[in-house]
């Protein structure tokens, strides 16, 4: 039914029960943010859900669609969970988990929506315990969270007190769980647009914290990602930079051969002394590293919602302080840097 809508009338009610929220975000943002930088982001928005790019995008939105209208009698983003409270019947807890499985693989998480669990692989609770509270307060801030995934942290920046989060990811998966889960959670303050940092309007200076988390190493150039995301603060404002390191005291900038922990795409990794270069480079200062974390497989594995390879498949079975490749394996350092 949803699907013979779409193709009929695809708009101007393509994010059906997400419509509102979609208007009162942008709102939001026109009062807060430099009109022409909102009208530009705004067209190539609904350019993108009008004619999305991928052919599954019409399907997802439909197993969206076709989760039960139920009000939550509460969200809480302050806990692990990101939580949409209500007493439901099992039958709708079914109907909502059919939905949800739809849009596997769920790689951010986790997530409670009225008792159904979604058990991402990654914890991603974790990383933000280890940074929520050695990042400048969030209270009041405008927040863009470049490559946000399916907004979990976005919700969790909301509970630090952020006034509005614009999370930006191209991959069209990750923007339908976005929907799937604002179905729900209604916000009107983070919303995951279907845009990549390179489709935004560059040197925006709008927001007062810049997130990059888990980005840097897919860019093929490292300065003129962090140039870019320096351009979007306000003087004053905050970069929060998470990637993948080489654990070294010493300068190294290591380009793998091929793949990386099976990823194809990882062009560039480097020591904390580079990357903190880096960020000065990009004309930040007050540099600081706040956290260096292996990655586990208690933070990061194959799951119910997530099916597919994970960490332990990609680390050497024999020694696994390597990837399987022989390379070091993963950890991860967080990054505070100001304008
Ligand atoms: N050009 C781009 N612009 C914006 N986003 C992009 C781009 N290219 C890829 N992405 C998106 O960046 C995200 C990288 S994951 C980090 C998620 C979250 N931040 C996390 O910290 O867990 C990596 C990880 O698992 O760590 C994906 O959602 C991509 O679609």
């Amino acid at each position: 039914m949803i699907l013979g809508l779409l193709a009929v009338s695809r708009r101007p009610v393509f994010l059906f029960s997400n419509m509102n929220a979609y208007n009162l975000f942008f709102q939001r943002l026109k009062d807060n943010l430099p009109e022409e930088l909102v009208s530009k982001v705004r067209q190539k928005s609904d350019a993108v859900f009008s004619a999305p790019s991928h052919g599954d995008f019409d399907r997802w939105l439909e197993a969206v669609e076709d989760m039960p209208d139920i009000r939550p009698e509460s969200v809480d983003f302050s806990g692990d969970f990101a939580a949409a409270n209500a007493k439901i019947a099992a039958e709708e807890q079914l109907k909502i988990s059919r939905s949800l499985k739809q849009l596997h693989p769920w790689r951010k998480g986790p997530f409670d929506i009225f008792g159904v669990h979604i058990d991402a692989e990654w914890k991603s609770s974790l990383k933000w315990e280890r940074i929520k509270d050695k990042i400048s307060s969030l209270s009041g801030r405008k927040v863009l969270d470049v490559g946000s995934g399916n907004g979990y942290y976005g919700y969790r920046m909301l509970a630090g007190g952020a006034e509005l989060v614009l999370g930006l990811d191209p991959t069209l998966l990750f923007v339908a769980q976005f929907l799937a889960l604002n179905k729900y959670f209604d916000s009107s303050r983070n919303f995951v647009l279907p845009l990549g940092i390179d489709d935004f309007p560059k040197d925006s200076e709008a927001f007062d914290t810049v997130f990059s988390m888990g980005v840097l190493y897919h860019r093929r150039d490292a300065l003129e990602h962090l140039n870019s995301l320096a351009g979007h603060l306000r003087k004053g404002g905050e970069v929060v930079l998470e990637t993948l390191i080489i654990d070294s005291r010493e300068d190294v900038i290591f380009a793998p051969k091929g793949r990386y922990a099976k990823m194809r795409n990882v062009w560039n990794l480097a020591s904390p002394s580079v990357i903190m270069r880096w960020l000065e480079n990009a004309g930040l200062k007050n540099v600081s590293m706040i956290d260096k974390t292996p990655t586990t497989s208690k933070e990061q594995r194959k799951t119910d919602w997530m099916s597919f390879e994970s960490l332990d498949d990609f680390l050497d079975p024999q020694d696994k302080t390597k990837t399987i490749e022989g390379h070091q394996a993963p950890i991860r350092a967080a990054f505070t840097a100001s304008k």
